[in-house]
């Protein structure tokens, strides 16, 4: 009995040892359905922790991560509130309502100021392409298009994955299951550089704060060591005056360069930031000769910063200038399976195929010329 207990004990330490903390945050235009989805995790994921310290915050227990979830409100006052978080998130979740055409344009200009804010770039987002149970929504890859995600993900460097999804409760477990794939993604893709995103959400204040310390520290020093040399011979004093100005110079040019490069950045992240946000028509993707062109299948798309992943995986070298290019006519893999069966849903696993089919059949219309998968080609833009 006894060396039953300290087995479970041991085992218990050596559980807690290994688990990590991860902070994702839930964001998204208001009635997105962010609300929906954090009620759907805690449903979905047999987590013992379900925190209601704050009524924005969950926690769930998942593989060896422990997650604090934070719900944020998305409307104008809301979204105010959202770069408080930035720093603190190693990832974060972007909800979209995938039925709600009319604001599909308010949700690229937000998505694209996200992705290019320097607390968020280069941190893993999951995408989720919401209410698909709707019979007007748009699929993965018409956001993708529309959105520019391809080019986003490349110049932010942030790793991205998208997953179509309905959040409600009354829909069978079997819609549900993108919701929890993609959390696992987002949490693989976070645990790949995790060392990483927890420095990077203290350095900007630890480096702040140090950084200002020594600047006043030479600056002390500086004056005194100038009172301890007055009355000391003139030679030396213009010797000093002369030292002392081309410092000033220098330091005076050094200040104007960085001026000079900030503004180049800034300028240069305008313009992509515009370039981005230049809108695109949406009805050459949702119609052709007349025909709203529905494909059968609704699937998921990851981006990569360098090779191609399979999902789950996450890319080791970051920064690395190409990413890759799922979603393209090769990539929608109809033969892919089905996710499988619910029982599997909470078990620790690797699937082969980095395309995830979800059979959408009875939500939309048939594609009567079979021309559907040609308006998914991110190729020719
Ligand atoms: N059909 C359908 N409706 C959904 C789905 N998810 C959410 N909704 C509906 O969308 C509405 C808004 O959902 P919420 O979860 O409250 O939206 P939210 O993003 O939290 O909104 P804010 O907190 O205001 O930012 C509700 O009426 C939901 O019933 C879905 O998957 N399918
Ligand atoms: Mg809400």
């Amino acid at each position: 009995m006894f060396r039953l207990l300290t087995a479970c004990w041991s085992r218990q330490k050596a559980t807690e040892g290994k688990q990590r903390n991860v902070t994702i945050i839930v964001i998204g235009l208001d009635n997105s359905g962010k609300s929906h989805l954090v009620a759907a995790f805690q449903r979905l994921i047999p987590s013992k922790m379900h925190s209601e310290m704050r009524p924005t915050q969950t926690t769930l227990l998942l593989d060896d991560y422990q997650v604090s979830v934070y719900d944020l409100t998305g409307d104008l006052k809301g979204r105010e509130k959202w770069p408080n978080y930035y720093a603190e998130a190693h990832g974060l979740v972007f909800v979209v309502d995938s039925s709600d055409i009319a604001r599909i344009q308010e949700v690229k200009i937000i998505l694209t100021r996200l992705m290019f804010d320097k607390r968020v770039s280069g941190k893993p987002i999951l995408i989720l392409a919401n209410k698909q149970d709707k019979k007007d929504a748009l699929l993965p890859c018409d956001i993708i298009e529309y959105l520019l995600l391809e080019r986003l993900v490349n110049e932010t460097k942030s790793m991205c994955r998208v997953e179509p999804c309905s959040t409600i409760r009354n829909l069978p477990k079997r819609h549900q299951q993108p919701i929890v794939i993609g959390l696992r993604w987002l949490l693989a893709a976070i645990g790949d550089r995790y060392d990483e995103l927890c420095t990077r959400h203290q350095t900007p204040s630890m480096s702040n704060i140090s950084s200002s310390k020594n600047i006043r520290g030479c600056g002390e020093r500086c004056s005194s060591d100038s009172l301890s040399t007055r009355g000391v011979g003139v030679v030396r004093n213009n010797h000093r005056q002369h030292f002392e100005k081309r410092q000033h110079l220098e330091h005076r040019q050094h200040v104007e360069q960085r001026h000079f490069e900030k503004r180049q950045h800034f300028e240069s992240r305008q313009h992509l930031i515009q370039r981005s946000l230049d809108a695109r028509p949406l009805k050459p993707i949702l119609q052709k000769d007349g025909f709203r062109i529905r494909p059968k299948k609704n699937m998921s798309v990851t981006f990569a910063l360098d090779v191609i992943m399979e999902e789950g995986e996450c890319s080791r070298k970051i920064g690395a200038p190409n990413i890759s290019k799922p979603c393209n006519s090769q990539c929608y893999d109809t033969k892919t399976p089905a996710p499988s069966a619910d029982a599997n849903l909470f078990k620790a696993r690797r699937p082969k195929k980095r395309i995830e089919t979800w059979d959408t059949e009875e939500m939309f219309l048939e594609d009567p010329r079979g021309e559907a998968f040609r308006s998914c080609d991110l190729t020719d833009y």
